[in-house]
């Protein structure tokens, strides 16, 4: 571990958590195996002083909605330290979305923090994982940095974790976004401790079974999240699902199974995204089904209604790009 000698330059906090950065190739397929301190032996020179927190070694396909909060709160202790000039935390790459989008809802300090992850293992001769872990660091001592939110950097682009979903399991540029320019909203709560709300999440499809809402909320789900087809649109039988479903107190959010464009309440005929907002669901214009889920575990544990969780996904929140 590197400190940041007292009137010295700035720190960056280096949280690892695991993923194919981290990953050696062993007789059983790659499993995460080092540690921050090992991936930074291995990434170019930069002057940055860095402190290295190995918090979690795990496969982010793995990870558990506490692991994903104690990322969250590993971030908000490292800025406790007014030296510390932000925070890189290296991650999977297969549920980025969800833990830099988690991060980003609580992201209420100006000091950049940058997810990295990589596609290929640390011990692939072609790695991408260094060349992604420098341009990280670089990230950090950017002043352009500042105020965005959390940022995800992969593959020589710098995206915003708002919208940010994979689209390559294999492309060193692993992700992209919804919308480039996506509002940021800020929750004003604690980071949960504890047990969170239930969420759970479907994609919907011809054919789709409607007995799949009824089964989550009898397994006592707070909150579902449906990924519509097309602009947010289902069969009807799903309609009366989620009617039921909202009587019974779940607040249920409809978004689609389509990467881009905007979720919108424009097609009726019983299964519509009209039919479903009338049914009580609440629409999610652009987040799509992870990072909707992840926003709905949030207000759902803080205690928030379903007007208010309506409202966060209605409001135009603070632009900051
Ligand atoms: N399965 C890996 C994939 C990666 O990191 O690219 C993970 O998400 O941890």
């Amino acid at each position: 571990m590197a400190d940041t000698p007292i009137g010295g330059p700035p720190t960056t906090v280096l949280i690892s958590t695991g993923g194919t950065i981290a990953a050696q190739t062993t007789d059983d397929g790659a499993v995460p195996a080092l540690g921050a301190a090992q991936l930074l032996s291995t990434t170019p020179r930069s002057d940055a002083v860095i402190r290295s927190v190995d918090l979690m070694s795990v496969d982010s396909s793995a990870m558990t909605v506490a692991d994903q909060f104690a990322v969250v709160r590993a971030i908000a202790d490292a800025l406790t330290d007014p030296t510390v000039a932000g925070v890189v935390v290296t991650h999977g790459t297969d549920t980025m979305e969800e833990t830099s989008f988690l991060a980003d809802l609580y992201a209420v300090d100006d000091r950049p923090v940058v997810f990295t992850g990589a596609q290929r293992p640390a011990d692939a001769p072609d790695s991408d994982g260094p060349a992604n872990l420098a341009a990280a660091l670089a990230t950090i001592a950017d002043p352009a940095s500042r105020g965005r939110g959390v940022l995800v950097v992969a593959g020589g682009r710098v995206l915003s974790a708002r919208g940010l979903f994979k689209v390559s399991t294999t492309d060193p540029a692993a992700f992209d976004c919804v919308s480039p320019d996506l509002p940021r909203r800020v929750l004003a709560e604690p980071i949960p401790v504890g047990r969170t709300a239930r969420v759970d999440t479907f994609a919907l499809y011809p054919g789709v079974s409607p007995g799949l809402i009824a089964a989550a909320v009898a397994q006592n789900a707070a909150g579902l999240v449906l990924a519509a087809t097309g602009s947010g649109n289902t069969h009807p039988d799903i309609t009366a699902e989620v009617a039921l479903a909202v009587q019974h107190g779940v607040t249920v959010v409809v978004t689609s199974r389509v990467p881009y464009g905007e979720v919108s309440t424009t097609y009726g005929g019983g299964g519509g995204a009209v039919d479903l907002h009338r049914a009580g669901a609440i629409v999610s214009p652009w987040l799509r089904a992870p990072q909707a889920r992840m926003a709905l575990i949030a207000l759902l544990t803080a205690g928030c209604d379903c007007a208010e969780i309506a409202g966060f996904f209605a409001q135009p929140g603070t632009r900051t790009d």
